[in-house]
């Protein structure tokens, strides 16, 4: 088949198999309000259904504490659900041992908010984008090293920046380095949990469209998740309100801003006034 009619063929982003899909997932912890012997329990994501789609920029927005990094945290593998299951390609995943976590650790990755603790200060550039290719063992000590060059040029940076310890680097650089080692495995879909929050309003911009740009280029699906509903228009197709642990609204980035249906989302469109009536 040639590129031209593979790509005639290909299903358009958003359409098509889900790859991930999670049902009816519920996530509760022991209070860290009660102490350690608290039996009060959180109920920090209550029921959540959704499916991330080839392709396609999955927007979850949420205000601080509505499960939006748990849910996150589920979809990637670091926690398990206390009820509920994550679908791979229409078959349960399963993660009982280090090996099955290992394998779909290749299909979602994830960039977390701040690069400055999401990178180990101690490894160079070099060492941090080499860290998964090493433990996957994927290709030659020398196909390795080639992919860690084109890694870093992937995400905008200088060949130079491989010598360099995440403290010699802007924010901005090292988020960067933080997006590259997440596309080091060549995954199906990237997490992004509030990439730009803890970085200079002068970047984030850049950040985001580099994400944008990848994700095209790469052909992948990304989960965005940022309590910032401006942002979250700004990069999705498809956007998921949650609040309480629940989805509350789901649609379009257009259905969600001209249509919104909840309250809850009415209000943190309220609160994002200059980009919803700029003329105010
Ligand atoms: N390990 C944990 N132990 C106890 N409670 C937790 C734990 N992790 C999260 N929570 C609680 O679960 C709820 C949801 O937290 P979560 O971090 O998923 O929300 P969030 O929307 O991502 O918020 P933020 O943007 O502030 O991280 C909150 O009430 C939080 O305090």
């Amino acid at each position: 088949m040639t590129a031209t009619t593979e790509a005639a063929t290909r299903p358009a982003p958003g359409e098509g198999v889900p790859i991930v899909a999670v049902r009816d997932v519920h996530v509760t912890y022991r209070s860290r309000l009660g102490g350690l012997f608290s039996a009060q329990r959180v109920h920090a994501v209550n029921g959540v259904s959704f499916e991330v789609r080839r392709g396609e920029t999955l927007g979850i927005v949420g205000e601080s504490g509505c499960g939006k990094s748990t849910t996150a945290r589920v979809l990637t593998g670091l926690e398990e659900p206390t009820s509920g299951q994550v679908f791979f390609r229409g078959e349960p995943v399963v993660r009982r041992t280090a090996a099955d976590r290992k394998r779909f650790g290749r299909v979602v990755s994830v960039v977390f908010q701040d690069p400055a603790t999401a990178l180990n200060a101690r490894m160079l550039v070099r060492d941090t984008l080499r860290d998964p290719l090493d433990v996957h063992r994927v290709g030659s000590p020398a196909q390795r090293e080639a992919r860690v060059r084109e890694l870093v040029a992937m995400v905008g940076l200088p060949a130079s920046a491989l010598d360099a310890l995440p403290s010699q680097l802007s924010g901005g650089q090292r988020q960067r380095v933080a997006i590259a080692r997440a596309l080091a495995l060549e995954p199906e879909i990237v997490v992004a949990d509030e990439p730009t929050s803890a970085l200079d309003v002068s970047v984030r911009a850049q950040i985001l469209n580099l994400l944008s740009d990848l994700k095209n280029e790469l052909g992948l699906s990304m989960v965005f998740i940022s309590h910032d509903i401006q942002t979250v228009r700004y990069v999705s197709d498809r956007i998921l309100v949650m609040n309480a642990g629940r989805i509350v609204e789901e649609g379009s980035a257009e259905h969600i801003f001209e249509q919104a249906d909840d309250p809850y989302t009415r209000t943190l469109m309220a609160a994002a006034p200059s980009l919803l009536h700029p003329s105010r």
